[in-house]
This record gives C-alpha cells, sequence and structure tokens, in this order.
C-alpha cells in the first residue's frame, strides 16, 4: 500500500512523488509506501488549516467538538484489532503492548470529549484593586489556530492524540507531521476522524521525515508546535521556533529507588516490564535502578531470574516480550553503548547480545555516571542496577542528569517517600509504581533538558489555548 498526505480532506498520491520505504522492524520485510510531501504540500497544509481555522473551527460549538471526539473514541473501540496489527507490522511493537497503546488512545479521546465540554475562564474582583470599583474581569480561554503536532515513533497513536484530541477540544485546527517510520497509523487515525464527521481541513497529515518538520516549525501562520521526540532535534526546534508557543516532551534516563523497606517481589516484576516493554524505546522506561546495599544481592538475583523469563521474538506473536528495535542502526548503537561500558569496567549480568534488529534484555552492574548508558538516554532494553548507601546519596545520583522526566521511589516509609519525591528533579514521581508509568490524565512532562509545557489532556488544553482578559467597566447610574 502507498499512504500519501492529506490536506483538506483529499490524498495527494500520485505516481510521481518521491517515496520513502515503510519495513517491519522484525523481518524487513516491505509495509508500505510514503509518497513524501514537498514544500508546496506544506504550504497548501498550513494555509487550509489556517482558513479552516478562520472559518469552520471558530464557529464550532464545544458540544459539536465533543461529539466527534466520542464518536472518534467509540470508532477505535471497534478497530483495535486493525490498528494494534498496524502498529505491530510498522514499529514492532510486541502486539499485547500495541493493544494496550490502541486502549490508552480510546481514554484520550474520551477524556478530550469530556473536557472539550469544559473549557472555562473565571471572573476576577475588579474591586480588590483601589480604584477598580464598578468594574467587572473576566478571563477566558480562546483557541491559537493553527497547531503543528509532530510525533516520535514508540507511540504513534496514543502520543499523536495526546496532541490531536486536546487541540480539537480546544478549537484549534492541526497539521500533522508523524514519525516517517509509523505513518499507517497516522494515517488511519485521519480517516477515522473523517469518519468521525470532524470536517476536512481541520486535521492536515504531512507525510515524510524532518525535512518537512523543519519548515512546519518556522512558518509564520501555525501558532504553537508540538513535538515529543528526541533531545537533538526538540533543541533545533525550540530555536528556531522563534515566538511560537513551543512544548516539548523529550528523552530522560528515568531513575527507580528502592529503599531497603521496598517490596522486592513486586518491585522485581514492574520493574522487568518497566526497563523492556518495547524494548526499552520508551521515554520514562527504568534506566537505572538504584538499590539500598542491604537488598542488592537479593534483587539483583530476583531481577535476573526474572528477566530470562521473557520471551523473545515475533512481535506479531501473543507470547512475546521482546521484539525488534526500530532499525538496525539503532540496535548497533545500543550494543556498542553495552561494549563501551564494559570497556570502562562494567558487567553485564544478563543479555548484551544482538541479533539483526533484536537487543536481548540487558542488566548492566558495576557502572558510573560517566559511562553512555547512565548519563544519556539509552531508549534501549539495557538496564543499570547500582547500589547506594545514604537518601542523600541516591537523591544526588538521581538528579546527576541532564534529564527530569519521571521518577519511581520504592518504599513503605511515607514521610521517606515524600521527602525524596520532593527533593527529586524530576516533572513526575511515583511512589511505589516504576518510572514507566503514565496515565493519560494526569499531567505530564519534563523539566531540564527532558522538555518544556505539560501533556496530559487537561494540561494539553491549557497549553493550547490562550488566556484573555475582558474587561468591562460598568456605568453605576444605568
Ligand atoms: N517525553 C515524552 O513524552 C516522549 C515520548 C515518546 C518519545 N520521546 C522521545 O522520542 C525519541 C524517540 O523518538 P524518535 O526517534 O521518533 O524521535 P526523533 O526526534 O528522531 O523524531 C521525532 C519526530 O521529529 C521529526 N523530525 C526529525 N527532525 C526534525 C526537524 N529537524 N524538525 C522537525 N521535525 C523533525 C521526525 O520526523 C519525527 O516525526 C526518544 O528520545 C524518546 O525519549 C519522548
Ligand atoms: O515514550 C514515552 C511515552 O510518553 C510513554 S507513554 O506512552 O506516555 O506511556
Amino acid at each position: 500500500m502507498r499512504y500519501g498526505s492529506i490536506i483538506n480532506g483529499q490524498e495527494r498520491n500520485e505516481k510521481q512523488r518521491e517515496t520513502l520505504e515503510v519495513r517491519n522492524p522484525f523481518n524487513q520485510e516491505k509495509v508500505a509506501e510514503l509518497a513524501l510531501a514537498t514544500q508546496s504540500d506544506l504550504e497548501d497544509a498550513v494555509n487550509n488549516s489556517f482558513d479552516t481555522f478562520h472559518s469552520t473551527m471558530k464557529v464550532m460549538h464545544a458540544h459539536q467538538r465533543s461529539d466527534i471526539l466520542r464518536k472518534a473514541a467509540d470508532l477505535l473501540e471497534g478497530k483495535v484489532e486493525e490498528f494494534a496489527q498496524t502498529i505491530v507490522k510498522e514499529a514492532g511493537k510486541p502486539i499485547k503492548y500495541s493493544r494496550d497503546e490502541i486502549k490508552r488512545s480510546i481514554q484520550v479521546l474520551r477524556f478530550s470529549s469530556e473536557l472539550a465540554k469544559n473549557i472555562t475562564g473565571e471572573v476576577i474582583p475588579m474591586d480588590a484593586a483601589i480604584g477598580g470599583e464598578n468594574r467587572m474581569g473576566l478571563v477566558t480561554r480562546k483557541p491559537l489556530g493553527v497547531v503543528g503536532a509532530i510525533t516520535p515513533f514508540n507511540f504513534p497513536l496514543n502520543l499523536s492524540l495526546h496532541k490531536i484530541a486536546p487541540a480539537i477540544a480546544a478549537g484549534n485546527t492541526i497539521v500533522f507531521k508523524p514519525a516517517e517510520n509509523t505513518p499507517i497509523s497516522a494515517y488511519l487515525l485521519v480517516k477515522l476522524f473523517q469518519e468521525a464527521g470532524l470536517p476536512k481541513g481541520v486535521l492536515n497529515l504531512l507525510m515524510g521525515t524532518g525535512k518537512v518538520g523543519e519548515p512546519l516549525v518556522t512558518h509564520k501562520k501555525v501558532h504553537k508546535i508540538t513535538f515529543t521526540g528526541s533531545l537533538p532535534v526538540g533543541r533545533k526546534i525550540r530555536e528556531s521556533a522563534g515566538f511560537k508557543k513551543v512544548t516539548l516532551e523529550l528523552g530522560s534516563n528515568s531513575p527507580n529507588i528502592l529503599f531497603e523497606d521496598a517490596d522486592i517481589e513486586s518491585a522485581v516484576k514492574d520493574l522487568v516490564k518497566g526497563a523492556f516493554a518495547f524494548s526499552g524505546q520508551v521515554c520514562i522506561s527504568a534506566q537505572r535502578v538504584y538499590v539500598h546495599k542491604s537488598i542488592y544481592d537479593s534483587f539483583l538475583e530476583k531481577y535476573i531470574k526474572e528477566t530470562e523469563s521473557l520471551t523473545i521474538g515475533n512481535p506479531e506473536k501473543e507470547e512475546t516480550d521482546i521484539g525488534p528495535m526500530i532499525n538496525e542502526d539503532e540496535a548497533m548503537r545500543a550494543k556498542q553503548w553495552i561494549d563501551d561500558a564494559v570497556e570502562k569496567g562494567a558487567k553485564i549480568e544478563i543479555g548484551g547480545e544482538r541479533n539483526g534488529t533484536v537487543l536481548s534484555p540487558t542488566i548492566m552492574t558495576n557502572v558510573d555516571h560517566n559511562m553512555k548508558i547512565i548519563a544519556e538516554e539509552v531508549f534501549a532494553p539495557i538496564v543499570s542496577v547500582i547500589p547506594f548507601e545514604t537518601e542523600d546519596e541516591v537523591v544526588n545520583y538521581s538528579n546527576d542528569s541532564i534529564y527530569g522526566l519521571q521518577a519511581g521511589v520504592f518504599t513503605k516509609d511515607i514521610d521517606r517517600a515524600m521527602r525524596v519525591a520532593n527533593q527529586l528533579e524530576m516533572g513526575g514521581v511515583w511512589i511505589n509504581e516504576i518510572s514507566t508509568y503514565r496515565q493519560d490524565n494526569h499531567p505530564y512532562g519534563g523539566v531540564k533538558q527532558s522538555g518544556i509545557g505539560k501533556e496530559g489532556v487537561k494540561y494539553a488544553i491549557e497549553d493550547m489555548t490562550e488566556i484573555k482578559f475582558i474587561g468591562v467597566k460598568l456605568n453605576p447610574n444605568h
């Protein structure tokens, strides 16, 4: 199948277009061909989104936007398997995790549908200021206009919906540039919205690489860029976006801390999933596990044993826990980071083997903060287990990073849990839960170089609207 951009409801898929192949990361079979967008498609998409904002979207009421989002959720509920199988093929995500992603996506649509009807403002007590008597002050929320949404390969449906659904709820139009390796779910999503009754031009789709992402970021008619992806690209976007609002959801090297009173059995099970789900290609994947020295040996032994029980192989199979990475270059890069750490004195406790795009789940010890597998975002099935002695020490270790997205703290002592949570330089901290856990309705987004702004439907809507003050001077004699 060949997939093209969709602008004002029309697909642009002519034969003479430059194309890009999409290959199944597990077996390298050709899954699809992408008909790439040109500079003139980009102009058309942005202009059409701009015009649609001023015509269609400005007169579309909250209850209509809410209905479309709810209808999209209902339709997606009937297509879980079609979308899940697509993500298996284009991203190599094991089927059970692909289905989880679709189920979360349905919730994102439902939260957005509900919140579309609840975008409220406030009334300011104007007489609180001397001279403010007989005045009324209203704080209202207005949509921004055209939102440019640029998304990554690893949660191609849910992370796209975390931008598109709140943007629609808030009354914006969207130019959507999905990752070039996972364009099919993006295409199906735009079709799903068409079926749900979204007017053409509200959601325009541009197929292509960063080459089409760049001019979207700098375009004068785009009011906001919401980007999820890597730090280097995020940095570029920040520098070139000018006065636009920018949300950046970037990477991390998430720490998880186990104190001596942690429930080891359940932490072990959760941290296997937390480090290795989708081969660690999750921005909040458990990358650093700090374990109190009194339970270190026992934890490590159990952690290795549980990791041994994972099933590695074809992501289409129900029993598969670990499938491929997105491509061979990425698997080679990760393997090289392991080798580099070993050269510097690290030990592989389990894993460390690469077969094409598949890297076996790897636990490392004897690591230090100068190794890439600790200091940088590993984004692969590699986790390091590190002993610590004191609370201060582990807080310092955890904060010794350019990133700060999410962390996990495991202890039965609530005072300690809260003390540590407050000291961690993170966008979010889970207590007795892994860093990798995310619900779609809590604020989500990093500090430091993990990003700017928040998602989680309510918070994305806040970032996709502008506060507008309206003041009225009343005549007390009327
Ligand atoms: N914080 C989060 O919520 C979150 C969630 C998922 C993934 N991520 C991060 O995403 C990364 C992995 O995803 P990826 O490999 O698809 O990321 P990536 O940065 O390579 O690509 C993301 C998107 O940006 C586009 N792009 C590339 N260059 C561009 C440019 N110069 N201008 C505009 N757009 C450009 C790509 O085509 C793609 O659509 C990891 O670093 C991961 O941590 C973060
Ligand atoms: O990859 C990072 C994602 O934000 C994880 S999740 O889809 O939000 O759980």
